[in-house]
């Protein structure tokens, strides 16, 4: 049971193709149901087991796995929604000895187990299947989903049809999609990748913790990474970016700006575009607290002109003329949550993967679309996706202690896209260790330790 970290990420069509290249489809659910009992079996214990099988590969899974606990000694039980329809799931079932219960008429287990749809769920699932699997998952103390939690759709994270939450997902040779996008991934618990021994190649993995650069007895402050925040209007939200970038680990912070007090270390010029000229800047933060008045738009002209690495959020991204990031050499990270990614990019085809990647290309930038869940993708089709954040996030300033961090990150010298989502896995970390209800400020603070 592997986490879900680093992870690559498969559309139901990628995997169809990786499983079709390894060649011995049954081979490979031999394994899948083998990896499943074995999983199952140290997530339960010894108590008993129910397993819910639907008609296609996910229920031969299921199959599989309940002749596996089943000569392992173990009580389990299987139960059916229809009998199989595909060759594998068939020669499966024919591996199940014991009796088919109809789900219907199924009685609860302390273990139940999902096996009822995976990749291949294409419409909604009828009351006669949610109605019986909902009154089971309440009485089970462990509900583990197969591969995904049945009723959601692999590849866009839509929840078709509600299902019981489980408190483990096992997704089979590599995840999807729907194991990190919500609405879907908050009914998957903690997902655990179970290896099948298949190469899953992809672009998009999940987040991972990242690998920065230390200080070392070479190191000074501008060596560490020099990070100039354009303040604005509301000096506040820039003050927090700037806060952020020397938690985050920034040798040395200038705030652009109005504004004044603690922390000392935190150097304060007046703006002037002068000022962005220093070649010692390894990013420009802009767009927190900035305002979209005349001043914020010749700030942001500004910033554009020069040839620094870009961290563009907030206010800046509705000012932002897509056009002017093409002739542009340096990096650029855009931060847009998903108002603004709207206001930018429009509605966009697909899910929030496909609609970032789009994004990014279209804007020839790192664009890292906020919410729930993070997508960060670059032009070049490589993306990250952040499941399963702090839902505590959800206050006002946390993007900009993410864009300050980015800046950071951006800043140390890291390449844009590793950046963008170190910054991410930082503040995901970040908000975990402030607990409940806390604030920007608690969240900036928390980095260092972090870090
Ligand atoms: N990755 C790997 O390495 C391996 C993957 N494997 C496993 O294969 C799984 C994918 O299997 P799959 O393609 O057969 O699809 P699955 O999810 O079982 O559903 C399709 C069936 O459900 C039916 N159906 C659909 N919607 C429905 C509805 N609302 N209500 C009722 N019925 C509905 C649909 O009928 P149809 O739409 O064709 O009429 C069809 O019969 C994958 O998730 C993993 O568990 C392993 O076995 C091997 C290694
Ligand atoms: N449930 C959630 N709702 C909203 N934001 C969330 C949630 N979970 C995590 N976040 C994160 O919180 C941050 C909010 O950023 P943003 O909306 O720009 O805030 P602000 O403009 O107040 O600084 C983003 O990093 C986003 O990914
Ligand atoms: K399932």
């Amino acid at each position: 049971m592997i986490p879900p970290d680093g992870q690559p990420i498969l559309t139901a069509a990628a995997m169809r193709a990786a499983e079709q290249a390894h060649g011995d489809l049954s081979a490979l659910m031999d394994r899948a149901g083998r990896a499943v009992a074995q999983a199952v079996a140290r997530l339960a214990g010894p108590s008993p087991v129910l397993i819910l099988c639907g008609p296609g590969n996910n229920g031969g899974d299921g199959y599989v796995a309940a002749a596996a606990l089943a000569a392992a000694g173990h009580a389990v039980r299987l139960a059916a929604v229809a009998p199989p329809t595909t060759d594998l799931a068939r020669a499966a079932a024919a591996r199940w000895t014991g009796r088919v219960e109809t789900l219907a008429n199924a009685q609860p287990a302390p273990v139940l187990v999902d096996a009822l749809f995976g990749t291949g769920l294409s419409r909604l699932l009828g009351h006669a299947i949610t109605a019986p699997w909902h009154r089971l998952a309440a009485a089970a103390q462990l509900h583990v989903a197969v591969d995904l939690p049945s009723g959601i759709a692999s590849d866009d994270g839509a929840v078709l049809s509600t299902p019981p939450p489980a408190q483990v997902t096992l997704a089979l040779a590599a995840l999807k999609p729907a194991h990190l996008l919500q609405p879907a991934a908050r009914y998957a618990g903690t997902v655990r990748l179970l290896d099948l021994g298949i190469a899953a190649p992809s672009s998009c993995h999940a987040i991972a913790a990242p690998t920065l650069p230390e200080p070392g007895p070479d190191s000074h402050k501008f060596t560490r990474g020099m990070v100039a925040v354009v303040g604005g209007a509301m000096a506040g939200a820039g003050e927090l970016a700037a806060l952020a970038a020397m938690r985050a680990g920034a040798g040395y912070v200038v705030h652009l700006g109005d504004g004044q007090g603690p922390p000392h270390a935190l150097v304060r010029k007046p703006w002037s575009p002068a000022a962005l000229d220093d070649p010692r800047i390894g990013a420009v933060v802009i767009g927190p607290g900035l305002g979209r008045d005349a001043a914020a738009h010749t700030r942001l002209d500004a910033a554009l002109a020069t040839d620094r690495p870009l961290v563009i959020d907030g206010d800046a991204l509705h000012l932002l003329d897509l056009d002017r990031l093409a002739d542009r050499q340096a990096a650029a990270i855009l931060t847009p949550h998903a108002g603004e990614f709207a206001a930018l990019f429009g509605k966009g085809q697909g899910s929030k993967i496909d609609r970032t990647l789009a994004a990014a290309a279209r804007a020839r930038a790192i664009v890292v679309h906020k919410g729930p869940d993070t997508v960060i993708a670059a032009p070049d089709g490589r993306a990250v996706v952040a499941g399963d954040a702090d839902d505590w996030l959800s206050t006002a300033g946390s993007g900009d202690v993410l864009a300050g961090a980015t800046g950071a990150t951006l800043a140390s010298g890291v390449a844009a896209l590793d950046a963008a989502a170190a910054a991410v896995w930082l503040h995901g970390r970040a908000a975990r260790r402030c607990g409940r209800s806390f604030i920007a400020d608690d969240l900036a603070a928390a980095l260092s330790r972090v870090r």
